[in-house]
Formats: structure tokens, sequence, C-alpha cells
């Protein structure tokens, strides 16, 4: 690195004043024009992720599920996984850092710190459709370049498809895009050979945004072997407005598109950068839905998987262990139907893939999935070494082992994820009436409150537990003890300025008036903004 040389590119991308930006769950999001000077220092915060670790590290300019107008910044480790969290405090000091010395300083500080070797390292930049994008990868790749590392551009993609490229590349093995597509659809085409494709096809919500050219690439590819017509595929407007997989779990309405969609037909819906999913059909004459959200897929995922460990050869040592993870934010009947039907063992983290993801690491076969419809399957070491052992003599290995190439282990992915579920079902003979037989949601619903500072609100046990405002949990208990069946709790939001709250009840209106009363708690004891809910 040379200093002349940071200091010089630094210098043109001050901070905008009176704004501080935070790590939060997923990385840096804000409106796009308050986002140059972070992107590019987060460009240079993983040029120094690259040297450290000797490994290509990656960064992605999205914004995900936010409104167009937006943007933001996801950040790939060498493993392909997001940022080790150790590191979000550097990420936030850099985004904090006066100009051109103080962001000079926090540099020298950090390859002293973390005892950085001095060389050049690789980031490789994605993006999604997002009118700003060119102009953050510009500002991200100058960050890397001003490291003296080497940018590469890859170009639109899914943020899941920028992971797996990294953790592949990492690995030394094939990582181009085109690679990424023939590993998705061979390990599905090996999966559900032999089973018989449902004569009705998929239908698709891509949100407007990246998932929908990417999602045809791979329908082509596996055409006639799964039918899928996709919805809402236009890259020039309309990015998530109406539409997605967080408008569907959180608004449970009909997305634009789908008002003549016949009913009960089988539809999935990606989020603006495809490392969402969520199902769903049309329910009644209006636009309710029936949701099938990340908790499902989760169940789904972990039924198909125990199905064909259970028809492997007995272990020598001790038999695989399957664990799923997730959230405060699942339904409750989803939990326990884990417990008491698929007997396996559940753990509960924090909000944020960050976590859950470290959780799942801890199980042969490790399904996490939050409920808005991000997560993935992963599968050890040890499992897919005993696969290839058992491989050529065994059916349900060889499909295990399509699983292992097909699921992007690295994040979350909506394209993985549909080939997941429709493999299952097909493996299974099930539609989504069987699959919704399985058990069903508690009603549910979820808020948001505006605050004057939603760090005021701070949380314990994986958040469901209010610490500060110090009056505020005693409110709650209070609520949830009057609602039958209630649960609740809130959290400060890391994506939005808001707290959200959520409450789960044995009805659908003790449930929307659990929420309310809680959020109106919220709103009295944490400042809030504008009229009470
Ligand atoms: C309730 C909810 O859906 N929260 C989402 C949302 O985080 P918040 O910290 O709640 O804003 O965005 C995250 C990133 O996509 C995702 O991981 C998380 O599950
Ligand atoms: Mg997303």
């Amino acid at each position: 690195m040379d200093l002349g040389t940071l200091k010089e590119s630094c210098s043109q991308y001050s901070n905008p004043g009176n704004v501080k930006l935070t790590y939060g769950t997923a990385g840096f999001r804000a409106e796009a024009s308050l986002l140059p000077s972070t992107v590019y220092r987060c460009g240079l915060l993983m040029a120094m992720r690259a040297l450290k670790t000797g490994a290509v590290t990656g960064l992605v300019v999205t914004a995900s599920h936010n409104p167009v107008e937006d943007n933001g910044v996801k950040l790939v480790d060498p493993t392909g996984y997001m940022l080790e969290q150790t590191w979000e405090a550097w990420a936030n000091k850099l985004a904090a850092a006066d100009d051109v010395d103080g962001t000079c300083t926090v540099v020298q500080e950090l390859f002293q710190v973390e005892d950085i070797p001095y060389g050049s390292g690789t980031v490789m930049l994605a993006h999604d459709t997002r009118p700003s994008a060119d102009g953050l990868v510009k500002a991200a790749a100058a960050g890397v370049a001003a490291m003296g590392s080497l940018p590469i551009a890859c170009g639109l993609l899914t943020t899941p498809q920028l992971h797996w490229m990294v953790r592949q590349c990492n690995a030394g093995l094939k990582h181009k895009e085109k690679a990424y597509f023939e590993a998705l659809a061979t390990g599905f085409a090996r999966l559900v050979s032999g089973h018989t494709a449902p004569s009705e096809g998929l239908i698709v919500d891509c949100a407007n945004g990246v998932g929908a050219g990417k999602l045809q690439v791979l329908a082509d590819r596996l055409a006639p072997g799964m039918a899928a017509e996709l919805r809402n595929t236009s890259t020039e407007a309309g990015l998530n407005d109406a539409c997605g997989a967080d408008f569907l779990q959180k608004e449970r309405r009909l997305p634009a598109g789908f008002q003549h969609v016949p009913a009960g037909a089988r539809c999935a819906s990606l989020d603006g950068d495809a490392d969402r999913l969520v199902y769903f059909r049309r329910q009644g004459s209006g636009d309710e839905v029936h949701l099938f959200d990340g908790d499902r897929i989760a169940v789904l995922a972990a039924l198909l998987v125990m199905d064909l460990l259970k028809s492997l050869p007995p272990a020598e040592q001790r038999p695989p262990t399957v664990g799923i993870v997730q959230t405060a934010y699942a339904n409750g009947a989803s939990t326990e139907y884990i417990h008491e039907n698929l007997k396996c063992e559940v753990r509960v983290t924090p909000t944020g893939v960050k976590h859950l993801h470290t959780a799942a690491e801890e199980f042969d076969v490790g399904v996490y999935f939050e409920a808005n419809g991000h997560g993935t399957v992963l599968f050890s070491a040890a499992l897919v070494q005993r696969l290839h052992e058992l491989g050529a003599d065994s059916g349900p290995a060889k499909a295990l082992l399509a699983l292992v190439d097909m699921v992007n282990q690295a994040v979350g992915d909506a394209l993985s994820g549909v080939l997941l579920v429709e493999a299952a079902l097909r493996r299974k003979n099930w539609g989504l009436p069987e699959w919704a037989a399985l058990y069903t949601d508690l009603p549910s619903r979820q808020l948001k409150v505006k605050v004057a500072d939603r760090s005021v609100v701070t949380t314990s046990d994986a958040e469901t537990r209010v610490v500060t405002p110090s009056c505020l949990q005693h409110l709650i208990d209070s609520a949830v003890n009057a609602a039958p069946s209630g649960r609740a709790f809130v959290r400060p939001s890391g994506t939005e300025d808001v707290v959200r709250v959520y409450a789960e009840a044995a009805t659908q209106a003790a449930a929307d008036d659990l929420a309310r009363l809680v959020a109106r708690h919220v709103h009295s004891a944490a400042a809030g903004v504008g009229p009470p809910p």
C-alpha cells in the first residue's frame, strides 16, 4: 500500500456530513446518494481482508428487498460466507472516519492490529439491477485499487452467485457463472431423475430484480424437466414494488401481476437480490395468499435430507446429526412440528444469517432459514466424505451428493432454493396441499415503529427479551399474558430505522391486537416518532 496513492484516491470520496452509517444485520444500507464514501471504504476493507487471509474476497452492491432508491453493500469473506463478525467493527470504524487523514489512520491501525502483510489481494465485485449500481461499483473498485489490490468486476449477479463464486474460487474449483448454473442444473437433474414432474408448472414472482434473468437461464437449461413461468421480470422498473419475497412475507397479499393466477397454483417469490425465497398460493377471492415461508421450506428440506439419510447403510460410528436453526421470528407451530414430528434439534439465534449459519455448522446437516425465506442447508466435510465412499453403490448417497452440489452452501440462494423445494416435492410426489398439511401456522403479525433512536432498545436471549428501556419488557409481558397463546417480542432493526414488533396468538384478531398494543408500548417507552400506532 502506498500512502500517497491512498490519500489522493480517498480525497475523491468524502463522507456526506451528518450521516452515520453502520454495518447492520447484513452490511451497509442507505439512500444511494449517501453511499459512495462508505462503499469506497468497503473496497479498502475487503482488499485488506484479502491480504490478511491470503485469499479472494467479495463485495456486492445491493440493497436486497429495499426500495429502488436505496442501495447498499454486502461483504463476502474467503469462505463465501458473510464478513467475519470481528471485522464488522473495522467496517464501522472506517465508515465513520473523518475524511482523508481519519481514513488513512484507521487503515494503518488495521494493518498493525490485524498484522496484515503488505502485498496485492483480489476482490470480486458484483451488483444488482439498481440504477445507482455503476457509480457505487466504481467507488468499490477505486477503494480496492487504492490499496494496490485487484478489483475484478463480475457484473450483474445475484448476491448468492457472488458468494458461491468466491467460495469455489478459494477452494480451487470452477467458479465462473457458467459453473454455477452447471452445478445447480446437474444437481437437480440427478436428484429428480426417475421422479415424475408435476403436471402444473411453477409461477415465479421475480421482484423485477436480478433474479429474473438468472432464473430464466436456469429454467431454460432445465426445460422441459422443470416448467417455470417467470413474472415481474423487468430490470428497468418496479424493483420490489408491491412484489417480491419480503412484500409477500410482511403483507401476506398477492404480488403485482398475480391477480389472475388460478387459485391453488404453485407460486414462488424471490427478493430483489435473489437471496430469499417464499412459496405461496392464491387463497379465496380477494388478494389473500397462503404463504409457505422460510420455516416451512426448512421443514421440507429437513424431511428430504432425513428420508435420504435413513436409507443409507448404518454408520459404523455415530449416525449423522441433523439440526434446524431458526430465529425468534419462526412461527411457533413450525418449531413444535420440528420437535414433535421431525424430532431433530432446534437452535434459536439472533436475526441475521451470519448467526444462523454459524449455528448450522455444528451439525452434519444444518438446515437454517429465517422466516422471511433466507436460508440454506450445510453439509459437514465428514458426511460428504462418507457419501463419496458409499456413492457408487448407494442410491440415497448419490441423491445426497446431488443435493450437496445443488445447494448453495455459501449463503441462502433463492435459485438453488427453488430447485430444493421442487426436488423435495417431486421426490415425495407432493403438491402444495400435502406440504401445507404438515402443520398449521399460528396467526401472527409484524409491525414497525419509528423511534427517535432505535439503539435505545437493547435485547437479550436471542432478541426475545428487552433489556432497555427498562420498563418495556414488563409491559410486553403483561400484554402477552392477556392474549390467548400469546407470544411477542421487539428488537431494533439492523437494516431500517425502526423497531420491529412480532406477535403471535391463537387467532388473527388476537395477534393483531397484541402486536398493536406492544407497538404502542414501544412508541411510548422508546420515544416514538409521529402518532402512536
Ligand atoms: C424480521 C426480518 O425479516 N428481518 C430481516 C432484516 O433484518 P432487520 O435487522 O430485521 O432489519 O433484513 C436482514 C437482511 O436481509 C434479514 O436477515 C432479517 O431477517
Ligand atoms: Mg435479499
